[in-house]
């Protein structure tokens, strides 16, 4: 479905959002959210309005690009019309997104797998056996490559102690304790006894069992039950995207200057790119990448990997 944004720099915007709701009410479904934004619903497509310090960001869908502008020409000629005191810049660009990015073309994907470090034989068994298992959610897997990674990056970080959230069948949990030395440890967590059932067979025939302590109950508990001491080398978050920020801050102050946090799914799919997404995960992972940005804590750099992928190493 096409959709275009407008992002319009004013001092006014939740004045002109509420001037538009009250006025398009008369002609459309028109709604007023507490936090301010708000939803027209035309009969030919939508236009979102999301105010922000100095900035009226608007997004409009349609089902075809006719009914597309035909909604930004309506939204666009009544703010004008309120906004006679200031003049005021709409310029809609039609997003190249729409909610469903594709990063990595498949052929660049395939190319990208087949030219790192191959799974072995246990790894491809998990990967079918989850697949056979878990149907849909084994898509919820690390890729080949990002296990890869996450090892490669275990390992250079010269980790010992180990955090994972998110275990799922234990496809990255083996990757990461595999580049631990035999003494290290990886705190495992998940909510799921059915899914890290299977992990845990894996982990024995791998050799890693006796260096995963896996902790079944809310990530969150579990974090915030560990010593507050700096003595995490090494975190991987991979779980319910909503709590991400919770974890991050749980998980910052345990971490020793040069420890390496990775948050997979940074991207959500392309909808972080999208304010037409404000859904709930949207909101937090939005939240998630502007608060590594800003944070003194920790150097960061996120990289276009599957979902995307945010390093966070402590100063
Ligand atoms: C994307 S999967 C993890 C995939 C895994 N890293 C892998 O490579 O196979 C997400 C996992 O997070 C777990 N999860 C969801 N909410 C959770 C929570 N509040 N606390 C701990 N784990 C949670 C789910 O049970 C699921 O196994």
């Amino acid at each position: 479905m096409p959709s275009s944004t407008a992002h319009v720099e004013t001092p006014r915007p939740e004045r002109y959002i509420k001037q538009l709701i009250s006025h398009m009410s008369h002609r459309a479904t028109a709604e007023l959210a507490d936090d301010g934004r708000g939803t027209i619903t035309f009969s030919q497509g939508t236009c979102v309005l999301i105010p922000s310090p100095g900035k009226l960001s608007m997004t409009a869908t349609a089902g075809d690009l006719a009914s597309l502008t035909g909604v930004q020409d309506v939204v666009t000629r009544h703010l004008l019309g309120f906004a006679s005191q200031e003049e005021l810049s709409v310029e809609w660009a039609v997003s190249s997104t729409q909610g469903d990015v594709r990063l990595i073309d498949p052929v660049v994907g395939d190319y990208l797998l087949a030219h790192c470090t191959p799974a072995d034989e246990l790894l491809r068994e998990l990967a079918a056996e989850t697949r056979a298992a878990t149907g849909g959610s084994a898509g919820m897997q690390v890729s080949h490559d990002e296990g890869v990674l996450l090892g490669m990056l275990a390992r250079m970080t010269g980790a010992r102690r180990a955090v994972e959230i998110g275990v799922f069948t234990g496809y990255s949990s083996i990757c990461i304790a595999r580049a631990l030395p035999a003494d290290g440890r990886l705190i495992a967590c998940d909510i799921s006894t059915e899914w890290t059932s299977i992990a845990r067979r894996y982990w024995e025939r791998a050799g890693v069992a006796d260096r995963i302590d896996l902790r079944i109950a809310p990530a969150i508990e579990t974090l915030r039950a560990l010593p507050a001491e700096p003595d995490i080398d090494f975190a991987f978050v991979d779980a319910d995207k909503t709590s991400y920020p919770a974890y991050y801050e749980e998980l910052v102050p345990r971490m020793r200057p040069g420890g390496l946090i990775v948050l997979d799914n940074v991207f959500l799919g392309g909808r972080v790119f999208d304010p037409a997404f404000q859904d709930e995960s949207s909101a937090a992972m939005r939240r998630m990448n502007e608060i590594i940005v800003d944070d003194e804590r920790v150097d960061s750099v996120m990289l276009p990997v599957r979902d995307g992928v945010t390093l966070a190493r402590r100063r």
